[in-house]
């Protein structure tokens, strides 16, 4: 694959400083084994044996491994970079795989969940060398699926998964497993798009702002151009981070229940981790007429149903999602003006109504979820097709946007993986780990 240099000005001189302290961090925590295919300058000083080793295989290689434990998918991605002596490191491969359901579908059953936890380290096993395993940092990082479980439950399934870890042959420390707050989640998945498109490094380009659309919450994120927006954002909504010697204030909030499977119960009105009572039933009029199944959300089945052919579908569903959505949003007035990749459940929903091309991804406005939105509710008034909550989920995503401030005109990138690395908040959560554990040195 073609390789992504991370290259330039602070990125460049942060990720060498911090994979050279972390070498060095490694070694000194594990022992004083030599670093296979270690750099040339390391190599010298070493003495002859090992200055020849340097000259053969002269490419540092290392690997982080990141598991994303989502609401509905657990997820490894598996970070290869590459060091040329004297150069910058560089991005040169991910191995990604994914599972279902997540790991909240296992609390009541926790052995249970170390089953998937074990098939996707096989494939960590499968792509890192050997010999680097016990320098390879090993993390998960939870979002909203256990965010919502009651805490006990959550711990649980987290102690698991450490068990798992640390009788693993990678490198893991104290914090390998956790819950990651929403505003990490945010600030993550927008390091990761402005990596990924060249923007960090080049103080010239204008960042990007992202929106994830998860099972369980939805994420928005940006950097403000102008003071008005960091000074009238709500409380909690700004954050400030450091990395690489930089430090950024992003607009990043995350807006736990309102992912899309949990809009979904929200707009059928039932609650979360309450069953339906005996015989009772969800009408909703964001369903076909007359359709009736059952839907499992959260390891809960519930009986859902349409509403009798009446008004149309569109205009009482969109009635429902506005009084759902009802003040839970900040409109953030900026967003307007800038760019915005989105990702997750927003992809998914597009290439589900075929907006854009499943592989390929796009560019979408607001309207065009709009348009959507509209001719698939109107076909629904007749069937509820293959996908009986598409009018639901096209309806809720049209409004949610609207909710967040954006006009219907306003454009958004659509992209699954850019140079064949996921666009998720994995790969920005592995730098920021990595220069945690620089930050641990000194
Ligand atoms: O790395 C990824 N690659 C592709 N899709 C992903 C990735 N991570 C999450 N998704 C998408 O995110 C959506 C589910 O969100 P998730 O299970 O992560 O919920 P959460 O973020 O609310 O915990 C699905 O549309 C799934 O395809
Ligand atoms: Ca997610």
């Amino acid at each position: 694959m073609e390789a992504m240099k991370i290259s330039k000005r602070f990125f460049a001189f942060g990720i060498l400083t911090c994979i050279a302290v972390y070498v060095a961090y490694v070694k000194w925590h594990l022992g004083s084994k030599p670093f296979v295919g270690t750099t040339e300058g390391v190599a010298e000083s070493r003495g002859d044996k090992l200055t020849h080793q340097a000259v053969t295989t002269d490419l540092s290689v290392f690997y982080g491994i990141m598991f994303d434990a989502g609401s509905t998918g657990t997820r490894i991605h598996i970070f290869k970079f590459a060091q040329q002596p004297r150069e910058t490191p560089r991005l040169t491969h991910e191995t990604f795989k994914a599972l279902k359901p997540g790991l909240s579908a296992y609390a009541d059953d926790v052995e249970k969940s170390g089953q998937g936890i074990k098939e996707l380290l096989e494939v960590a096993k499968k792509e890192v060398p050997m010999e680097l395993w016990k320098f390879t940092p090993l993390v998960l990082k939870a979002t909203a699926g256990l965010r919502l479980l009651p805490g006990e439950k959550a711990q649980k399934l987290l102690e698991k998964v450490k068990e798992i870890f640390q009788a693993s042959p990678f490198f893991v420390r104290d914090n390998c497993v956790s819950i990651m707050n929403g505003t990490d989640e945010g600030i993550s998945a927008w390091i990761t798009i402005n990596f990924l498109t060249g923007r960090l490094d080049d103080p010239q380009r204008r960042s990007v702002g992202m929106l994830d659309l998860g099972g369980g919450s939805t994420q928005i994120t940006f950097l403000p151009r102008t003071k008005a927006t960091l000074q009238t954002s709500p409380s909690g909504h700004t954050t400030s981070f450091q990395m690489f010697n930089h430090t950024y204030k992003l607009y990043s909030y995350s807006y736990l229940g309102l992912g899309l499977m949990s809009a979904r119960l929200a707009i059928l009105g039932g609650v979360e981790g309450k069953p339906l009572g005996e015989g009772e039933e969800l009408i909703s009029p964001c369903l076909s007429p007359g359709f009736k199944s059952e839907w499992q959300h959260a390891e809960i089945v519930y009986k859902i149903k349409g509403q009798k052919a009446g008004e149309p579908l569109y205009e009482s569903c969109s009635n429902k999602v506005a009084k759902m959505l009802y003040k839970k949003v900040h409109r953030a007035g900026e967003v307007k003006d800038l760019d915005f990749y989105i990702f997750s459940y927003y992809y998914d929903c597009a290439a589900e109504a075929g907006l854009i091309d499943k592989e390929k991804g796009g560019s979408l406005t607001v309207s065009d979820f709009e348009i959507a939105a509209k001719y698939v509710c109107k076909t629904m008034e007749i069937s509820p097709g293959n996908n009986p909550f598409l009018c639901m989920d096209l309806t809720y995503i049209t409004f949610l946007l609207q909710e967040l401030g954006f006009p219907k005109s306003q454009g958004f990138k659509l992209a699954r993986k850019i140079d064949n690395v996921e666009t998720s908040w994995a790969l920005g959560a592995t730098f920021h780990y990595i220069d945690s554990l620089n930050r641990l040195q000194y």
